[in-house]
């Protein structure tokens, strides 16, 4: 049996349970649930707080856990566990801030007081930065308030759209400390069977999202041109039509692509362009 962690609540809660239902696992339906056995497909879920899906995966008592890379950063369990995969969501920037106009670069904070909740994170980027004079203030959240209430110059935390930084009169400030989102991680090693069935399916997910079918028919001689705009994953299905001079193509082309893929056939000739979705797929 495979034994997988998920996020119980938090940014991360309701899509990782998605996905995973997308993939067709069953997953909890109360809240309160701590456990669901998805008997059918070999796999134990556990629901616990993101934060310590690291500490379960890296110490090798669960498989497979879903937690946010800047989470799994910060745990210092790198030796044990390892990231296996990105799943395309909870994106979100993991930066500097400080009231607006206050600092312009990191190098600035130099005998400087930065709080945070991911310490083990901020701590070590300010040793590869040379930023030894810094000191970090832990605090479990509403970090933004840190500055205001006298206990830090700047902070470092989780940005996604910037309006709480705003609502706090702060701004962000240097280069992005890490880009996070939503991640698979593995215990090191040795993996038992099964792992690679999830995250075959995940990825069939993360693809069926991420991709569209387009059909279009097109004049033989334009063919060439015309696979080079849509290679497909592979490369594109050619099937012939009752007019010999004509073919059908079938491709797979990245969803943001499509209306831009579909002027530039159109100019090039093609016709009956169809454009359908990828309900499930395995690559
Ligand atoms: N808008 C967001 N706010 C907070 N975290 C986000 C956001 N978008 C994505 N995330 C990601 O979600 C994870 C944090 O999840 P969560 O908020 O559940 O943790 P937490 O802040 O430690 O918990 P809690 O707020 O319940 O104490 C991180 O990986 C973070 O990058
Ligand atoms: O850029 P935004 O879209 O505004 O999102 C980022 C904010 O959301 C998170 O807080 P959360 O709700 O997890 O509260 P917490 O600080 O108590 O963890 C994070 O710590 C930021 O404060
Ligand atoms: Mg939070």
């Amino acid at each position: 049996m495979l034994r997988v962690a998920v996020p119980n609540k938090g940014a991360l809660s309701e899509a990782a349970m998605a996905m995973l239902a997308e993939a067709g696992y069953v997953q909890r339906r109360d809240r309160r649930e701590l456990v669901m056995l998805d008997e059918a497909n070999g796999v134990e879920f556990f629901y616990l707080r993101p934060r310590d899906i690291a500490v379960y995966v890296g110490s090798g008592t669960l498989d497979l856990g879903i937690t946010g890379r800047d989470l799994f950063q910060d745990a210092r369990v790198d030796h044990g566990a390892e990231e296996v995969m990105g799943l395309g969501f909870g994106g979100a920037g993991f930066r500097l801030a400080a009231p607006v106009g206050r600092f312009t670069a990191a190098e600035q904070l130099s005998g400087c007081r930065v709080a945070t909740s991911y310490d083990g994170l901020l701590s070590r980027w300010l040793e590869d930065q040379q930023l030894a004079d810094v000191e970090v203030v832990h605090l479990d959240g509403a970090v933004e308030s840190a500055v205001r209430l006298g206990v830090a110059d700047a902070i470092a935390d989780v940005v996604e759209t910037g309006n709480t930084l705003k609502a706090a009169g702060m701004e962000t400030f240097g280069e992005p400390i890490m880009q996070s989102e939503a991640i698979i991680i593995s215990r090191r090693g040795e993996r038992p069977e099964g792992i690679s069935r999830i995250m075959r399916r995940l990825e069939g997910v993360l693809v069926a999202r991420q991709y569209l079918m387009l059909d279009y028919d097109i004049p033989k001689d334009l063919l060439e041109r015309a696979s080079a705009l849509t290679p497909g994953l592979e490369s594109p299905t050619i099937s012939p039509l009752a007019d010999e001079g004509w073919v059908a193509v079938r491709s797979m082309v990245p969803a943001a692509d499509t209306n831009r893929l579909m002027d530039d056939l159109y100019e090039l000739g093609a016709r009956a362009i169809l454009v359908s979705s990828i309900h499930a797929c395995r690559i």
